[in-house]
């Protein structure tokens, strides 16, 4: 009898240490990047906004594929927990930041353009590298660094912010048909002969109105986070050195106080005469954030947009489906909790 109990004890751990493994080394992350993918993030990105670095597209197709561990262990298991997370979480970076290298490298070799990435490596090689943050690192290192940095964080802005801002413009339209329809006169008006050429862009005034009200209801960053670098006092508050500092970007973009008893609601005509007739403190209004690190690509995000949504409304209308279920929430940037359902109809 007891040979019996302890049998099934032993059984019973050994199916529930095969389970809890198989929980977290697939099921679980399977899981989770499922879900993630549902929201956009890590899926393949559209062509149109990789179209230029097709490289790019391809390690996040690569990386897409095999680092769901990194992706599921990452969100949920800390690693202080399981060392063994640190192990893996430090083999991808490094297996990703030697991606980024030799796809740099390629597409430098192979091309006589004087591309962005090859700018990035005239940085590495200039004396910009006497940053406090490479001190004590050798040259080919902390040059290697400066390029795999840079194009991280180009990726990491620039990607994300413009595709989710899209989608965004694309409810917004898509619930108010009468703005939808004006875009869309716009559009045909300026581009009179059929084709939009870059030098027309600035007269889609309509489409920058709208784009502008998009990224006050929905910045994609919500919050701007600062911190303080020396003791300041502000009127009556006294910010310590060291102190975070978070700038709440969605809430004083919908101030009632400065924008008026319709804040929160879809107007793009607000932003006919400008920001500063918009608001009464145009400052409140920094979806590309504020002051020295402004977003560096706020010019190339807008013409993007512009680009984009001029293609998809010249040739499509959208309308929102019912099964959409509004609830915009904060995650890396703000996203549609259950995606944006809409019907879209050929022109
Ligand atoms: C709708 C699209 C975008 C939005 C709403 C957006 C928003 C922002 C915000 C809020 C910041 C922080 C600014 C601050 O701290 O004051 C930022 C930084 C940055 N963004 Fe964007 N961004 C967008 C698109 C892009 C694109 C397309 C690129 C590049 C191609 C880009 C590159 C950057 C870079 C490099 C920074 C860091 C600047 C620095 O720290 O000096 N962004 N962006």
């Amino acid at each position: 009898m007891a040979a019996t109990v302890i049998l099934s004890a032993v059984i019973g751990g050994v199916v529930g240490l095969l389970f809890y493994l198989y929980n977290l080394l697939l099921l679980r992350p399977k899981l989770l990047r499922s879900k993630l993918q549902k929201q956009g993030i890590n899926g393949p990105a559209p062509s149109f906004l990789l179209g230029n670095i097709p490289e790019m597209k391809r390690i996040q197709l690569q990386l897409a594929q095999k680092d769901h561990n990194l992706v599921g262990l990452d969100h949920d298991w800390p690693s202080t927990v399981f060392p063994f997370v640190e192990k893996w979480k430090n083999q991808y970076e490094k297996e990703i930041n030697s991606m980024i290298l030799r796809t740099v490298k390629q597409r430098v070799e192979a091309s006589y353009e004087k591309s962005f990435l090859q700018r990035i490596l005239e940085g590495a090689k200039s004396d910009v590298l006497d940053y406090e943050f490479y001190n004590g690192l050798s040259t080919e290192i902390s040059q290697n660094k400066f390029i795999v940095d840079n194009c991280k964080s180009m990726y990491f802005a620039g990607y994300e912010t413009s595709a989710i801002t899209t989608s965004w413009v694309l409810l917004l339209l898509a619930a108010h048909l009468e703005w939808q329809a004006r875009v869309r006169a716009e559009l045909l008006e300026v581009r009179r002969d059929g084709f939009l050429d870059a030098d027309l862009l600035p007269n889609l005034k309509t489409m920058t109105m709208v784009i502008q009200e998009t990224l006050r209801l929905y910045p994609p960053v919500g919050l701007l986070p600062r911190e303080a670098l020396q003791d300041i006092k502000f009127k009556d508050i006294v910010i310590p050195r060291g102190m975070g500092i978070r700038i709440p970007i969605a809430m004083l973009q919908q101030d009632p106080h400065l924008w008026g008893p319709d804040a929160h609601q879809f107007n793009p005509e607000r932003f006919a005469h400008g920001i500063s007739a918009a608001c009464k403190i145009p400052q409140a209004y920094m979806p590309f954030g504020i002051g020295p690190r402004i977003c560096a690509g706020q010019h190339f995000a807008m013409t993007e947009l512009k680009v984009m949504l001029s293609l998809i409304l010249s040739k499509f209308c959208v309308s929102v489906s019912p099964k959409y279920n509004h609830s915009p929430v904060y995650r890396l940037v703000v996203v549609p909790e259950h995606g944006i359902d809409l019907y879209v109809t050929k022109i």
